[in-house]
């Protein structure tokens, strides 16, 4: 059986995920096999956007912004998802695949600016979209970022590559008794203050009707068993 589940998904790479075993920045043994992963479900003709995280190079509410205006940090870490999205845009150009970046921030001279017909007709093309600078706005995350343009692209699913392997009852890197949920609401999901991804993205999906897919990146094979529509990883549902 060789049908994916879904023909167009959006995909939010982890950005602290890229980092590997280094304590900071874009690990390369990492990225290319993220990439080969990408690739391996881009030859299945399911058309692909995505959003990377910047949790490996600057985040807002990190401690090395303290003391910062908060808007300035969180232009700092949408600048930061720009440079990661442009390592795997790089990273999917020498695997052979075709990709495009497009920012919510206007950056011209370094890579096209989010128009959303032209991502419409990229992943018409088979090419695949990465959405850098989050949603272009502070105060706001790449997972929302992630909900919103996964929306407006009519994706069928969000896919949430991260460290772990789904969503736990308590973060699973502190709470060693924390146990996985196979699937679970997007109302549990809030109101359980579940910290895997930040509730205004899952309010988004939740409104949209957008599922989400939480599962583990590091895993191999599991984001082609998540395409495939197996019992991988997390769904978090209406
Ligand atoms: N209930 C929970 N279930 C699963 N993971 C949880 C939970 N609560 C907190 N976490 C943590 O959430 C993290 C989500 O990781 P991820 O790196 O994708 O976050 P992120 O902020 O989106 O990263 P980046 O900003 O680098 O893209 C996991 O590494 C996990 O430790
Ligand atoms: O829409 C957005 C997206 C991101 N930011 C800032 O960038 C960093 C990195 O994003 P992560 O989702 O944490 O990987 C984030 O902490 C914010 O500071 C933003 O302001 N708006």
């Amino acid at each position: 059986m060789t049908t994916p589940a879904y023909k167009r998904v959006l995909l939010k790479l982890s950005g602290e995920a890229l980092m590997g075993d280094d304590a900071y920045g874009i690990n390369r043994a990492t990225i290319e096999r993220m990439v080969a992963d990408v690739a391996e479900i881009s030859k299945l003709g399911v058309e692909l956007a995505i959003v990377i995280g910047g949790g490996n190079i600057f985040r807002g509410v990190a401690p090395g912004a303290q003391g910062m205006d908060r808007a300035t940090a969180d232009y700092m870490g949408m600048l930061a998802t720009v440079m990661n999205s442009l390592a795997l845009a790089d990273a999917m150009r020498q695997a052979g695949l075709t990709a495009r970046v497009m920012s919510a921030i206007g950056i011209e001279q370094v890579v096209e600016p989010y128009v959303r017909p032209k991502a419409l007709q990229y992943l018409e093309e088979g090419k695949i979209v990465v959405f850098a600078a989050g949603t272009g706005n502070p105060f706001f995350t790449t997972d929302t970022a992630a909900a919103l343009r996964g929306s407006e692209i009519g994706a069928q699913i969000v896919l949430k590559a991260t460290k772990v392997d789904g969503v736990y009852t308590a973060d699973p890197k502190k709470d060693p008794a924390a146990t996985r949920y196979q699937s679970i609401s997007f109302d549990e999901a809030i109101a359980k203050h579940l910290q895997v991804m930040d509730a205004t993205a899952f309010a988004l999906c939740r409104d949209q009707k957008l599922p989400i897919k939480v599962f583990s990146i590091v895993k191999p094979g599991a984001l082609k068993s998540v395409v495939m529509g197996d019992d991988e990883g997390t769904l978090v549902h209406v």
